[in-house]
This record gives C-alpha cells, structure tokens and sequence, in this order.
C-alpha cells in the first residue's frame, strides 16, 4: 500500500487496486503517476504487459474525483477490443466514483453510441474512425472541456500503416482544447518518438524501461525451422503436443491474413482441437463472442491476425505461436507480448521459412536477444503431414466454395458507407494517394541524384583544379 500512497493516490484508488490484486507498483506506474498528477504530458514506453493502463488509469481517476464532470477524458487506441478491455480498468478502478464511460467503436450501433455520448460521460474511450465520424455528424456532445487525452499504442494510432488514422486523429485533435494533459503509452515508442513529440505539448516527461532486451525476462523465445510446405504439421504437431502436456494451457496462434486465420481454424476444427478465429472480416459481435470465449476458456485456441496483437490481456495465455514470421520487429514484440504478463512465464514460438531468417535476424537486432532453436522430433511431424495437408487442402476447397474473397470486398465497401464516405470516390482517391506517393518518392530521388551529381561535380573540379596547379 506505502508503494502507491507514496505516488500521492489516494487511498479508495490504492484500495480498489488492492482488489484487483495490484499491490505494488510497477516501474512505470512508479515514474509515471507522479508526473501526470503533477499535470505534465507523459510518454511511457514499458515492455509488453508491465501495467500501463493503470499507470495512467489511476492519475486520471485521482484527478476526476477532485474535479467531476464529463467528459473528462478521452482515450483513444487502436482497437475496438481493447477499447472494450480500457473501459473495464476505468470501470472497476473507478467504481467508488459511479464512473460514467462510453465506448466508441466502429461495427456497433452508432445512433445509440451518439446518444450515451450527449450524456456527458466522465471517459470516452474510442476507436479514432467512429470518433472521428461523430465529431462530423453530431452537435449533440462537446470535447471542448477535455483535460486528459491518452494515446494508448500511441506508436499504432500515429503510424502511416495499412490503416491510417492520420485524418481522424486531426478531426479529433480539432475538437478538443489544446490546452490538455496528453499521455501516450506503448511498448514500442521509441521509433516514432519525434511525431508523438508533436502530439505532447505541455513539458512532456518521457519515461522508458532502462533494460536493453525489448522483451520481457520471464518470456522463453523460440523459433523453429520449417519448409513452407510443411509448417502445418509442424503447428498441429506443436499444438498436439502442449494439449498432450497441459491440461489448462492457452495457445494464440497468429496468422498474416484473415483468409489463412480462417482456414487454420477450419483444419484445427477438423482435428477436434477447441479453436475460435478472431480477424477483421468477422462481424463486430462474433469478433466480441469469440474473444469472450476465449478469455473464458470454453476455447483454448485463438487463431488470429494482428488485430489481437497489441494490448489484448488474458493471463491464461501460456503460449505464442507466430504462424509466420511478423515482417517487421515490433509486431513480434506485441505479438509475443500476450504471454509472460504481469511477471507470469510464457513461452513464444515463431514458425520461420527459409525465406523468412533476414526478418528474425531484425528481430534479434531489436529485441537484443537471440531467439533459441526449439527442438521438435521430425518423424513425429512427417508421420501426419499428409494427413495435415490434405485437410487444409480440403478446407481450402470449402471456403473457396463459400463467398469469403467477395464479402472482404463486399466489407471494404460497407466500412466505408458506414463511416459516410463513398467507396468508389475512396478507391479513385487512394490511387492518387498513391500516384501522388510515387511521384514523390520519384521526386526525392530526382533531387538526390542532383545533389549526389553536384557533389561528384564539385570534387572532380577540385581535383582538376588541383592537377592543374
Ligand atoms: N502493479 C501491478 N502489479 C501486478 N499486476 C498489475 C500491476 N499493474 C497492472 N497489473 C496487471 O497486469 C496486467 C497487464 O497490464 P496491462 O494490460 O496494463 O499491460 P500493458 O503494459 O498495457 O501491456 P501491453 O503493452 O501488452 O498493452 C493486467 O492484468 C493488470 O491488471
């Protein structure tokens, strides 16, 4: 309890974190609580699982229970399920407050969502797309009063990746006052640290873990060898093997597509393994139901794409298995992240091709350890290998047999009615996006070349000068 009085939290936080089994505080709630209720911007960068949802969930609460009144705060993050995941932290922690929050997440409905947000709740915690289609479409709430703004996989939400989220981070950052608290919060800051810079105003204090490794101690991480053709025996084989050994152990398993997420699910179905899918091309509710069942062990199995890589907590996690190598380090770093949390052991395994070693090589270099080779009996794996393969041919069969490449489309489409833009003006302004890309990429290097030209210019001129003289 000293541990956290010494923060300054007040003592119905400290008891509530006691009923949550939060006793003592963890490195970053120790350096960063102080600073944010001290009303400094903060930045925390804190391995995978080490309790940053509290670290800034706390100081938030103290701060509201000086000063109610909605809204208060808004937390943005990258996902619908980890929004849902926040808003249970504030929830419990905040119960002594009669905290009011709203969830704004795409795939729910939005005139419902529109009318708990006139309602002033004291936290908004929102994905940025349907924020940001509120902020458009409605007069009936206002942000211009809000005094924390939390970024949470701040690195996620400001990165130019496959989804963007550029535009309605600046519809929202316009609806709200520029005088704030910003707190941002990630396992993986540091590569965008200058853009988050940006974000932060008010004296940011930038806090982050002094260990070199990247990962957390207590993970055991392992890669294993395998030819393209054959990683699907090499996976049930893996996965007959921890069922065979532990009675209560959980697997996420992590695949690169949603199409490959669907038909893993398919084959381990057919060899009666308990799996669930979780990807983006399901609906928002059986997204819900899946992980629901998931967390409550009725399945032990979730195969899913990266949607479920950042943020998700599920302590039964005992096992990782990256079904492909992640393409860039820090998506293995979040990945492996939802095991071994809250000091809790795990274990991490990363299917690779022979394609794929550059990419663990750039793995070792970030995370500044080497991953082990796990060791597995290859007689065991060619014994079912025809049987794995046939049943993922044959599942691939099926789901070619169903509409799933024509309803991704058909979801594409739908999304983007749904957030009020038209897909085909969408589709013809991505193009330009991208023509407009790759003239200035084309550019860049024009001027390159002209600077390198001058360059080599200017010395062969000098060194003419100088044979000359
Ligand atoms: N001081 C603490 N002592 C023990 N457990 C804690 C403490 N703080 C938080 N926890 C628990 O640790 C778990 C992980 O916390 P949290 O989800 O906030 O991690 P995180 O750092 O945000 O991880 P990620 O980077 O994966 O999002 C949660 O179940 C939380 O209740």
């Amino acid at each position: 309890m000293d541990g956290f009085m010494k923060l300054g939290l007040s003592r119905w936080l400290i008891e509530q974190c006691m009923q949550m089994g939060i006793r003592k505080p963890s490195p970053v709630q120790e350096n960063c609580i102080p600073p944010i209720l001290e009303g400094r911007d903060c930045m925390g960068c804190a391995k995978t699982g080490s309790g940053k949802t509290a670290a800034f969930v706390l100081p938030i609460l103290q701060k509201l229970s000086e000063d109610p009144y909605g809204i208060f705060c808004l937390v943005l993050t990258p996902t619908r399920e980890l929004a849902y995941q926040i808003a249970e932290q504030f929830r419990v922690l905040g119960k002594p407050l009669g905290l009011k929050d709203c969830i704004i997440v795409g795939g729910m409905d939005m005139v419902s969502q529109a009318l708990e947000l006139s309602k002033k709740p004291h936290v908004v915690i929102a994905t940025p797309g349907r924020l940001a289609d509120h902020i458009r479409s409605s007069n009936t709430f206002s942000m211009k009063r809000i005094k924390f703004l939390v970024m949470d996989e701040a690195d996620r939400l400001l990165e130019q990746g496959c989804t963007d989220f550029t535009e309605e981070l600046q519809v929202i950052l316009g609806a709200i006052p520029a005088k704030r608290q910003t707190l941002l919060f990630s396992a993986t800051l540091t590569d965008t640290l200058q853009e988050l810079k940006s974000v932060a105003m008010n004296k940011p204090f930038f806090w982050e873990s002094t260990s070199e490794v990247k990962t957390v101690e207590q993970l055991d991480q392992k890669y294993l060898l395998v030819p393209e053709k054959v990683k699907d025996a090499y996976l049930v084989h893996l996965i007959q093997k921890f069922q065979d050994e532990h009675e209560d152990w959980s697997i996420i398993i992590f695949t690169s597509t949603c199409k490959d997420c669907q038909i893993l699910n398919m084959m381990l179905r057919r060899f009666n393994f308990p799996s669930i899918a979780l990807h983006s091309m399901m609906k928002q509710k059986e997204r819900f139901a899946a992980l629901g069942r998931f967390k409550s062990s009725f399945y032990k199995i979730l195969i899913a794409t990266d949607l479920a890589s950042r943020g998700l907590d599920i302590p039964t996690v005992q096992v990782v298995i990256n079904h492909n190598t992640p393409g860039l380090p820090k998506i293995y770093i979040h990945r492996v992240g939802r095991t071994a949390r809250a000091g809790r052991s795990g274990l991490a395994i990363t299917l690779v091709t022979q394609y794929d070693i550059h990419l663990v090589h750039s793995i070792e270099e970030q995370i500044k350890m080497k991953l082990i080779e796990y060791a597995v009996k290859e007689s065991e794996v060619l014994n079912i290998l025809t049987q794995v393969n046939v049943t993922r041919r044959a599942c691939e069969i099926k789901l070619e047999g169903t509409d799933f490449d024509e309803k991704k489309e058909i979801n594409k489409r739908k999304q983007l009615i749904l957030e009020g833009k038209d897909p085909d003006l969408e589709a013809k302004r991505k193009a330009e996006l991208e023509k407009l890309k790759k003239q200035k990429k084309k550019f860049k290097e024009h001027i390159r070349d002209a600077i390198r030209k001058e360059k080599d210019d200017q010395i062969r001129r000098k060194q003419k000068k100088k044979q000359q003289e």
